[in-house]
C-alpha cells in the first residue's frame, strides 16, 4: 500500500476555511483528551494479537463467536495490564481493540451488572456486584420470550414462592413462555436476572427480576432442570449467542429475587414497590445509552460516504472536462451532508440525554420519582427517533457509494447490521414512540387545563394561530419556533381526534388505538432535531398544513437549503475528520484517511478466503461433470 494521501482529498483539507483539529478538541472536550485518546488508540494499533484478526466477515458463526470470547478475553487482561482507571479510557480501548466485533459479555456489563447495582438491596449489591465485576460470575438480561417481547406484563415465566423451602420455583408453563433471543445466555453466561411474574400465597404480583444460576461454575454444564440453546444465525450480531431458556419447576432461594424495591418476606407477605416501573429501570439506562450508539453509528457511516465521495469520480459535470468529484454533484451532497447536520446533532442529543438521565436516576436512587415519566418518554422517544433515522441515514450513505458501498470492505454493512437491531430490541421503536405519545396525550391535556408543565414540554401550549416570523436570514429563532409550532400542531391534532373518538362513546382504549397513527407523527416531530432547514423542507407539508408558512417563506426555505449545501461544501471533508476516527476503528476501504480506496480494495478482496485456491473443488466435483456430459450429448443448444 502507497503511503500518499490521495490528491483530491489533500485538496479538500487544504481548502477547509476551519481547523478540524479544533472541533475534534470540542467533540472529546478538549486537547489533552484527544492526546489521551490517540495514545490509547495507538497501544491497539501496535497490538500484535488485535491486529491478527481477519475482518469478521471471513469467519463462519462458530469463529465468530470463538474470535469474539478470544478478543474480549485479551481485551479484559491488557485492561488490568494497563491499570487503565478511567472509564473513558477504558471505553476508548475496548472501541479500538472491538470496533464492530461485538462482545459476548455486552450484556454482563451493560445490564447485568447495573441492574444487580440498582436493582439488589445493598446486601444483594455487596455479594453480587464483586462477582459480577470480576468475572466470578458472568450474566445477562433473560426477559423477552418466544411469545412476548414487548408487553412485559404478558411474559409468562412463573417465579412462584415456597414458603416450606424458602425457595421460588421458576417455570416455562407453556411453549410460547420459553425465553428467546436474551444475548449470550446460549454459550457464555453461567447466571441470568430472569424476569418472571411473581406468584406468593396463590396471588401473582407482576414481573420481578430474579438471579438465576443457570450454568455450573465447575464445568459450566447447563443445571439441572433447565434447556439452554443458541437461536441461530441472525441479521447481525453473529458474535453474539442469543439463546433460548426453558424453565422446569426451577429452584432459587428466596434471596435470588432482587429486592431493593419490592420484597418477599419469610412467610410469603408481598411487600410492594412505590412504583411498579421502577423494575423496568434496566431497560431506561440502556435506551439512553443507545442514543450515543446511533450518534457514532451514523457519524461513522458518514465519514466513510463523505471522504469516499470526495475521493470517487464518476461522469461528466462539464461536457469534455474530466470526470468529476461526486460531491460535487448536488444530489451527493444533498444526501449526505443533512446525514453530517444530524451526526453533529446526535452527539449533542446523546450528551443531553445522558446528563438528564445522571439526574434524574440518581434521584430515583434516592426515593424522589417525581421526573420518572418524563425521563422514560424522553428515552422512548429519543431511542426510537434516533435509531430510526440513524439506520435510515446509513443506507443513504451505503447507496451513496454505489457498488464498492454494497461490499463488507467499506465497513458500511456491518455499520449497519450492528446498530439497525437497536430498533427492535430495547424497546421496539413504534411501542416506544407510543409510549412517549401518551406521555405528550396527558401533558397535553394538562396544559390546556392551565397546569404548569416541564421545561421540555412547555412549547405544546403556544398560540397556534401565530404565524412564522420567518425571513431571508432563517434566524435560529425562526426555525425553533417552526418545530415548536409544527409538533405543537400535531400533538393538538393527535389529542383532537383522541377526544372525539371519546365523544363518539369510544371505549378509552379504542379512542386511543385510533389515533395512534397520527400521534407517531406528532412525537417524530417533537422528538425531531434542529438540523433545521432540511427538515423542514423534507417535512414541508407539516409545516404547511395551517398555513404557518406563506409561499414566500417556503420559497425562501428551498432556496435556503442548496445555499447551505454550498455553505457546507468546502468544509464537508474537514467536518467528517473532525470526528477523528482512525482507520482501524471505521474498517473501511473506502474511509481510509488517506483515500487510497482502490489500492485497499483490491488487496482486500485478495485476502479473501475463496482466492486461497485458484481452482475451486466444486469444479472437479460439479462443472467438470456437468460439462462432460453436455458435451457427449447430441442436441447441446436444447440443454443451455
Ligand atoms: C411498553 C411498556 C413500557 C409498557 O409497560 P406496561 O407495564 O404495560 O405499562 P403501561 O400500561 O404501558 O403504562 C403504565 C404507566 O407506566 C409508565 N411506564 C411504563 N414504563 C415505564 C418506565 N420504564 N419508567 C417509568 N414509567 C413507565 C407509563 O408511562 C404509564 O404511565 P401513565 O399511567 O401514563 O402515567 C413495557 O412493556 C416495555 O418497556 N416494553 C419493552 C420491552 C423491552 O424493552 N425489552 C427489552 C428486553 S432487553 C433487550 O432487548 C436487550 C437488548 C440489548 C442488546 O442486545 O444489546
Ligand atoms: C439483536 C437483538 C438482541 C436482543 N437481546 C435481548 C436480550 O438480551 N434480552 C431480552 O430479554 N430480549 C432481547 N431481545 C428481544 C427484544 O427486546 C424484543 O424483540 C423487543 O422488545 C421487541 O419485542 P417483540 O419481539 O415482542 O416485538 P413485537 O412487539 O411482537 O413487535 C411486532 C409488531 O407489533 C407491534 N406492536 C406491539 N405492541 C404494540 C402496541 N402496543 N401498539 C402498537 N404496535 C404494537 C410492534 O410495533 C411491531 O411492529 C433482543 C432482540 C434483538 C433483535
Amino acid at each position: 500500500m502507497s503511503n500518499e494521501v490521495n490528491t483530491d482529498l489533500l485538496k479538500e483539507r487544504s481548502t477547509a476555511t476551519f481547523d478540524a483539529e479544533r472541533l475534534t478538541e470540542f467533540i472529546y472536550k478538549g486537547p489533552e483528551k484527544v492526546k489521551r485518546k490517540r495514545q490509547i488508540q495507538n497501544i491497539v494499533l501496535q497490538d500484535k494479537f488485535l491486529q491478527s484478526f481477519k475482518p469478521t466477515e471471513f469467519y463462519d458463526r462458530d469463529g465468530q463467536y470463538n474470535n469474539a470470547v478470544r478478543r474480549q478475553i485479551y481485551i479484559m487482561d491488557r485492561l488490568e495490564e494497563l491499570g487503565f482507571r478511567s472509564e473513558t479510557d477504558r471505553l476508548n480501548f475496548r472501541e479500538a481493540a472491538a470496533p464492530v466485533e461485538l462482545s459476548p459479555f455486552g450484556l454482563h456489563s451493560g445490564m447485568f451488572v447495573p441492574t444487580l447495582e440498582r436493582q439488589g438491596t445493598p446486601e444483594q449489591s455487596r455479594k453480587w456486584v464483586p462477582l459480577g465485576k470480576s468475572f466470578k460470575m458472568i450474566g445477562t438480561y433473560a426477559q423477552t420470550e418466544l411469545g412476548h417481547g414487548t408487553f412485559i406484563r404478558g411474559l409468562e415465566t412463573t417465579a412462584t414462592f415456597d414458603p416450606e423451602t424458602q425457595e421460588f420455583i421458576l417455570d416455562s408453563p407453556t411453549l410460547s413462555s420459553i425465553k428467546y433471543w436474551p444475548g449470550n445466555v446460549a454459550k457464555t453466561v453461567n447466571h441470568c436476572l430472569v424476569m418472571a411474574q411473581l406468584y406468593t400465597q396463590g396471588k401473582c404480583h407482576g414481573t420481578h427480576l430474579f438471579l438465576v444460576q443457570v450454568r455450573s461454575m465447575e464445568d459450566h454444564t447447563i443445571m439441572p432442570g433447565l434447556e439452554i440453546g443458541d437461536i441461530g444465525p441472525k441479521l447481525g450480531f453473529d458474535g453474539v449467542d442469543n439463546g433460548f431458556m426453558k424453565f422446569n419447576k426451577y429452584r432459587i432461594p428466596r434471596m435470588n429475587m432482587l429486592m431493593r424495591y419490592a420484597k418477599v418476606l419469610e412467610n410469603g407477605d408481598y411487600i410492594k414497590p412505590k412504583n411498579a416501573k421502577l423494575t423496568y429501570g434496566a431497560m431506561v439506562m440502556v435506551r439512553v445509552w443507545i442514543v450515543m450508539d446511533a450518534f457514532k453509528a451514523l457519524s461513522r457511516a458518514t465519514v466513510i460516504a463523505v471522504r469516499y465521495s470526495a475521493v470517487r469520480r464518476q461522469s461528466e459535470l462539464r461536457p469534455g472536462g474530466e470526470e468529476a468529484q461526486v460531491i460535487d454533484y448536488q444530489t451527493q451532497q444533498y444526501k449526505l451532508f443533512p446525514l453530517l447536520a444530524t451526526s453533529y446533532a446526535f452527539l449533542l442529543a446523546a450528551e443531553g440525554m445522558s446528563q438528564i438521565y445522571a439526574k434524574i436516576s440518581s434521584d430515583i436512587e434516592r426515593g424522589n420519582l417525581e421526573d420518572m415519566p418524563q425521563l422514560h418518554a424522553l428515552a422512548c422517544g429519543l431511542k426510537a427517533f434516533c435509531t430510526w433515522v440513524g439506520c435510515e441515514g446509513i443506507e443513504v450513505c451505503r447507496m451513496s457509494c454505489g457498488g464498492h458501498g454494497y461490499s463488507h470492505a467499506s465497513g458500511i454493512p456491518k455499520i449497519y447490521a450492528n446498530i439497525v437491531g437497536a430498533c427492535t430490541y430495547e424497546g421496539e421503536n413504534t411501542v416506544m414512540m407510543l409510549q412517549t405519545a401518551r406521555y405528550l396525550s396527558k401533558s397535553y391535556f394538562r396544559g390546556q387545563r392551565g397546569e404548569s408543565l416541564p421545561e421540555l414540554i412547555q412549547y405544546l401550549t403556544i398560540d397556534l394561530n401565530v404565524k412564522s416570523t420567518l425571513g431571508e436570514d432563517c434566524s435560529f429563532e425562526s426555525l425553533v419556533a417552526a418545530y415548536s409550532h409544527r409538533a405543537a400542531r400535531m400533538v393538538a391534532t393527535a389529542c383532537k381526534l383522541q377526544n372525539a373518538n371519546k365523544q363518539k362513546g369510544m371505549p378509552s382504549h379504542d379512542a386511543w388505538n385510533k389515533s395512534t397513527v397520527p400521534f407517531i407523527a406528532a412525537t417524530k416531530a417533537h422528538c425531531h432535531l434542529l438540523y433545521a432547514v432540511y427538515g423542514i423542507v423534507e417535512n414541508m407539508g407539516e409545516f404547511m398544513q395551517d398555513g404557518y408558512f406563506n409561499q414566500d417563506q417556503i420559497s425562501i426555505l428551498n432556496r435556503k437549503v442548496l445555499a447551505l449545501l454550498e455553505d457546507i461544501r468546502p468544509n464537508a471533508v474537514a467536518l467528517v475528520d473532525a470526528f477523528d476516527y482512525p482507520d482501524h476503528l471505521l474498517q473501511s476501504c473506502l474511509g481510509r484517511y488517506d483515500g487510497q480506496v482502490y489500492e485497499a480494495l483490491y488487496e482486500n478482496s485478495k485476502s479473501s478466503p475463496l482466492n486461497n485456491t485458484d481452482i475451486h473443488s466444486s469444479y472437479y466435483n460439479y462443472i467438470r461433470p456437468m460439462m462432460q456430459k453436455r458435451s457427449k450429448s447430441k442436441d447441446i443448444s436444447a440443454k443451455l
